[in-house]
C-alpha cells in the first residue's frame, strides 16, 4: 500500500468503522510485540534478551509504549528511549505513554547525540518506533543522531511499520536509514517494500492487522 493510503485506512477505521484509535494502536503493539519475542526463541537460551525501545513523537512513538508492555508481560527486560519529554506526546501515543508511566516502565529522554551514546550499549534488541507513516524527507537532528547510533550498536534491530529513513513508498534509503534485521508493519506491506533497494534495511518483514475491517481492506485491494 502506498503511505497515503494506509494512513487514510486509520483514519476511516476511527472516523467511519467507530474503532477506537487506542485499539488499532493496542493491536498494533501487542502483534509487534509477539514477533519480537519470536526473534528469541532461536537463541534456545532462557534468558531473555533486554530490549530498548527507540521513541519518536508520534504514533510510531505510541507503538512502542504498547509494545513496551506486551514484552514485559512476556518475560522481556524492557526500557524506553524517548526522544521528547512525553508530556510533548498527544493522543493516543499520549495515552499508552501515561499507561507505561502509571505501570512503572523504565523511561528515559535522550536530548542529545552525548545521551543517545550513553543510553544504547550492546547485546540488546533496539526497536525503532522513531518514526513511521507521518516522516518526510530524511531523519534531522535527534532522529539521524539515534538511527545513527543504533546502527552502530551491536545487537538485534528491529523496525515498527517501516525502518526510519526510508521512505515506505519508493524504498529508496536515506543517508540515515536504520538498518533493520526485521520489519513489523502493520496493515499491508509498503509499496517501496518491495524496491531491492530497500533490502538491506528490513531484514524480514512481517505483517500485522490491527483489526482494521476486512471491508475496508477490500476497498483498498488488500483483501
Ligand atoms: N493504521 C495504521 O497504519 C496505524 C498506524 N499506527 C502507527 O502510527 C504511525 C503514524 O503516526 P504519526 O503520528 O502519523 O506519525 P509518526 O509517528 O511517523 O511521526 C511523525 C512526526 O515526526 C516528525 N517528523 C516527521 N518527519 C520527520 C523527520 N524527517 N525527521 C524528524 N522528525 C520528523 C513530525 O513531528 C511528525 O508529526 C504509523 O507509522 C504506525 O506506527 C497506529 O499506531 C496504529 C494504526
Ligand atoms: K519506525
Amino acid at each position: 500500500m502506498k503511505r497515503e493510503d494506509v494512513r487514510r485506512v486509520d483514519q476511516i477505521a476511527i472516523g467511519t468503522y467507530g474503532i477506537s484509535g487506542l485499539v488499532l494502536m493496542e493491536n498494533a503493539g501487542r502483534g509487534a510485540a509477539e514477533h519480537i519475542a519470536a526473534l528469541h526463541h532461536g537463541s534456545g537460551a532462557d534468558v531473555k534478551r533486554p530490549v530498548c525501545i527507540l521513541c519518536g513523537p508520534g504514533n510510531n512513538g505510541g507503538d512502542g509504549y504498547v509494545i513496551a508492555r506486551h514484552l514485559e508481560l512476556l518475560g522481556f527486560p524492557v526500557r524506553i528511549v524517548s526522544l521528547v519529554p512525553t508530556d510533548r506526546l498527544t493522543g493516543d501515543a499520549f495515552a499508552n505513554a501515561a499507561i507505561a508511566m502509571k505501570a512503572g516502565l523504565p523511561i528515559q529522554v535522550a536530548r542529545s547525540a552525548e545521551d543517545l551514546e550513553q543510553l544504547l550499549v550492546d547485546d540488546e534488541i533496539v526497536v525503532d518506533c522513531l518514526l513511521g507513516t507521518g516522516a518526510t524527507g530524511a531523519p534531522r537532528g535527534l532522529y539521524a543522531d539515534a538511527v545513527t547510533v543504533a546502527n552502530a550498536r551491536r545487537g538485534v534491530r528491529v523496525a515498527i511499520d517501516l525502518p526510519t529513513g526510508l521512505d515506505c513508498d519508493t524504498g529508496i534509503p536515506s543517508d540515515v536509514t536504520f538498518r533493520a534485521d526485521m520489519t513489523v508493519t502493520f496493515v499491508a506491506q509498503k509499496d517501496g517494500f518491495s524496491n531491492s533497494e530497500a533490502k538491506p534495511w528490513l531484514g524480514t518483514i512481517h505483517v500485522v492487522g490491527i483489526g482494521v475491517p476486512k471491508m475496508l481492506l477490500m476497498e483498498f485491494g488488500v483483501a
